[in-house]
């Protein structure tokens, strides 16, 4: 096993960090750029492995597509493969293949497509086989699971001969990826009918419009930077991170309202934000279904500062890169700290805060932002992260940038 050990950092730093940019833009992109025809410009497309095994397999005349621990890469995949008639195995890494699929490919099969499940029911491998006629434009979907399958529905959605009406049902988490996906298929002049209230969305058949089209710097990688700058020591600190905008298509941009209570400010300025240090709440509540790949951030943040913190709205975190939930509560003990369920899948506390002596040595469960989450404890004292790779997934730089505020081995 290979592990950094962090240092303390001095807690008094000034940098400007340049921040990977957007895996979900920059996956949207390569999507609606492949329904042009390859025809548009991108403009700083991700260096995250997502991304990257998005161009690849774009490329690939393979017969079997592995997307590796990518989810929007599989659930976006899928439904372009189908669209455009491409047969093709979909496959990744064993902990893809629990990441349920079964709604998107039950709506790709009800609109007439032929796709088998190579393995078990519900989840990759499935094979996707071909789709010749529309049987109808009507979808009826969950929204509570995944708001991948909703984006990557829409995406094809005016490709198909008849168009798609789509009537979500049930609770809807992570609606800002879904208007992600809006607001970036609008980009490449597709119009989507969105009623949040009836919960509809329709789009009509149209043709995507190549167009020159740039990505945002990353607000998730941000979140780390937010966390480092609240747990510093010294009232000075600042930082500046480049590329992000004030109106980001992106909803992890709440993390510069929830760091409000948590110690920071953010200061938009030509190039970016700037992040500087002022008091912290003595408590926190805040629901994440908007923005859940922000839970993990804040939950360290809370532990760390000893901010009792209730937490809702985090039911998809069993079903990531690996259960979040488990994860964290595993982690947090090893700096004093849990994540109580207060109640079932629905309420969770950051609670029963306890001395601890020992150097934390967190593990990562082969997921990025738990590596990336914990980093910041490097404000606090000594701390070691098991699996450090795991942050190409989304940000491969990001130990690089942790470098210019602490020395790591
Ligand atoms: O569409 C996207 O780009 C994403 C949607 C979210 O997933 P869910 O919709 O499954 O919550 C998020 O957690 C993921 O990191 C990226
Ligand atoms: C959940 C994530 O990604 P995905 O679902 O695309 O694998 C994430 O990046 O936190």
């Amino acid at each position: 096993m290979t592990s950094y050990f962090l240092h303390k950092s001095s807690g008094l730093f000034n940098e400007r960090i340049a921040l990977a940019s957007s895996k979900s833009e920059s996956n949207r992109a390569l999507i609606l750029n492949a329904l042009t025809g390859f025809k548009s410009e991108l403009k700083n497309l991700s260096s995250a492995r997502d991304t990257q095994t998005m161009i690849r397999l774009l490329q690939s005349t393979e017969e079997t597509a592995d997307v590796l621990d990518a989810g929007t890469t599989m659930r976006f995949l899928t439904a372009f493969f189908t669209a455009t008639n491409t047969p093709k195995i979909m496959t990744g890494t064993p902990r893809m293949c629990e990441r349920p699929i079964g709604i998107l490919i039950d709506a790709l099969k009800t609109l007439g497509a032929e796709i088998e499940y190579l393995e078990k029911p519900g989840y990759p491998p499935h094979k996707i086989h071909g789709f010749t006629d529309q049987k109808t434009n009507q979808l009826e979907i969950r929204g509570d699971v995944s708001s991948q399958y909703i984006s990557a529905l829409l995406m094809i959605a005016p490709t198909l001969p008849q168009g798609l009406e789509i009537q979500l049902t049930g609770e809807i988490g992570s609606i800002p990826y879904i208007t992600m996906t809006i607001r970036q298929m609008e980009a490449f002049g597709v119009k989507v009918e969105a009623d949040w209230k009836a919960k509809t969305l329709k789009v009509k058949p149209q043709t995507y419009t190549p167009v020159t089209y740039q990505i945002e710097s990353d607000w998730s990688g941000a979140s780390y930077w937010y966390s480092m700058v609240a747990l510093a020591s010294h009232p000075e600190t600042k930082i500046e991170l480049l590329g992000l905008k004030l109106n980001s298509l992106q909803g992890d941009s709440a993390i510069a309202d929830i760091m409000v209570h948590l110690g920071v400010k953010s200061t938009f300025t030509k190039d970016g934000v700037l992040l500087e240090k002022i008091p912290a709440a003595k408590d926190f509540r805040w629901n994440f279904s908007d923005c859940p790949d922000l839970t993990q951030t804040v939950a360290v943040i809370l532990a760390a500062l000893r901010i009792e913190g209730e937490l809702t709205g985090i039911e998809s975190l069993k079903i990531k890169e690996t259960d979040r939930v488990l994860a964290l509560q595993n982690e947090l003990k090893k700096i004093g700290a849990e994540l109580v369920e207060v109640e079932k899948n629905l309420k969770y506390k950051v609670t029963n805060f306890k001395a601890y002596t020992e150097i934390p040595q967190i593990a990562t469960y082969d997921d990025h932002r738990m590596a990336m989450a914990f980093a910041p404890l490097c404000q606090l004292g000594d701390v070691i992260i098991e699996e450090p790779g795991v942050v190409a997934k989304s940000y491969p730089s990001f130990w690089d940038d942790v470098k210019k505020i602490t020395e790591i081995k």
